[in-house]
């Protein structure tokens, strides 16, 4: 199997070198980071094991054809690799390996073969050629989007898995990336202002915030038609406090390392998007609004 990896950074290198074991890989990347990796290696720790991985990357990607074209920018950069290597796409299934709502959208206006993930492992960056893997929130899921069972997207799943990356696949990716979203939009943006990890936002100033932020996406996930586990703002207010905040509790936010680091958060594609989504639908967002104003306040600060 063939599988491409564009906009390669914590993310995509880690999962390229467990990849590279079981598949033929070939990362995009900066050239800070494969001049190191060719110098060197790509060393992986935390609790995904500690091991120096060799795999081929470079700023140049080899040709085609691919099987799986695997996005992994920070959504922002989404349309510039699209338009910078939609030539490659050809047949491959291009899936989208990020956070944020619209990454899907934007690759479906290049191809017709989209796939769409959700990961919720944590990956630090330490160096050119290092990234630590931080905390496990659950398997990475994979689904043809916008929905349906899909042979594609599970023979994907079985390759994370066999890689050693826990992965499952869905009929309702749409579902699950809301459900990230919402996971996201609480406690993202609201740890990189207050620069506290996610254990700190159970706190009752801080969660007064989140049941305001998860009141309003959830009805605008509502008029989006988006169909959740959690039935209600309440049912998913209960399941984040008690499944998904303490696998994830001593995390501190992307945002966060992205002030920290200089870099602008991806705050625009999570809030912002409930807000964009919300005026559209005529459903007021005013506290994701204010959140996504304090993280450019917050940036402009730092
Ligand atoms: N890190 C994490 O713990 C998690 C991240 N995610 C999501 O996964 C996605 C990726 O995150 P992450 O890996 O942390 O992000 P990174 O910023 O570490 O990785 C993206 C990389 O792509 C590079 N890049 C951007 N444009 C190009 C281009 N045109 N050609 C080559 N390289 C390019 C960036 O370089 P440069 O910085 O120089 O622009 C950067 O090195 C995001 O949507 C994130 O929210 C999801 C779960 C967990
Ligand atoms: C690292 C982790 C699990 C927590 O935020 C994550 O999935 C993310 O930052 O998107």
């Amino acid at each position: 199997m063939r599988i491409l990896i564009l906009g390669a950074g914590a993310v995509g290198l880690s999962v390229a070198a467990k990849l590279s074991k079981y598949a033929e890989v070939f990362a995009v990347c900066r050239e800070r980071c494969s001049t190191s990796i060719e110098k060197d290696g790509f060393f992986l720790t935390g609790i995904w094991g500690t091991e120096t991985f060799r795999f081929p990357c470079g700023v140049t990607p080899p040709e085609g054809p691919w099987d799986y074209i695997i996005i992994s920018t920070k959504a922002a950069a989404t349309r510039e690799i699209c338009e910078k290597y939609n030539h490659l796409f050809g047949e491959a299934e291009v899936v989208s390996l990020q956070n944020g709502i619209g990454n899907e959208e934007v690759i479906a206006e290049y191809t017709d073969h989209v796939i769409g993930a959700m990961i919720i492992t944590g990956f630090e960056w330490k160096a050119d050629n290092a990234v630590f893997v931080s905390v496990d929130g659950g398997a990475t899921v994979f689904g043809r989007y916008t929905g349906g069972a899909d042979r594609k997207a599970e023979l994907l799943s079985d390759l994370f898995n066999k890689a050693g990356m826990r992965a499952s696949a869905t009929d309702n990716i749409k579902g699950t990336i809301w459900s990230k979203a919402l996971y996201s939009c609480s406690l993202n943006p609201l740890g990189a202002v207050m620069e506290c990890p996610y254990g700190d936002l159970l706190r009752e100033p801080a969660w007064n915030i989140i049941i305001n932020i998860v009141h309003e996406a959830f009805e605008v996930a509502r008029a989006e038609n988006i169909s959740l586990v959690q039935k209600t703002a309440n049912e998913y207010l209960e399941f984040l406090k008690t499944a998904k905040i303490p696998p994830t509790a001593a995390h501190f936010s992307s945002m966060y390392q992205d002030i920290a680091a200089g870099r602008k958060t991806e705050v625009d594609f999570i809030n912002g998007a409930i807000v964009s989504l919300g005026r559209r639908h005529g459903i007021p967002t005013p506290v994701n609004e204010t959140i996504v104003n304090l993280t450019h306040f917050k940036e402009e600060l730092s």
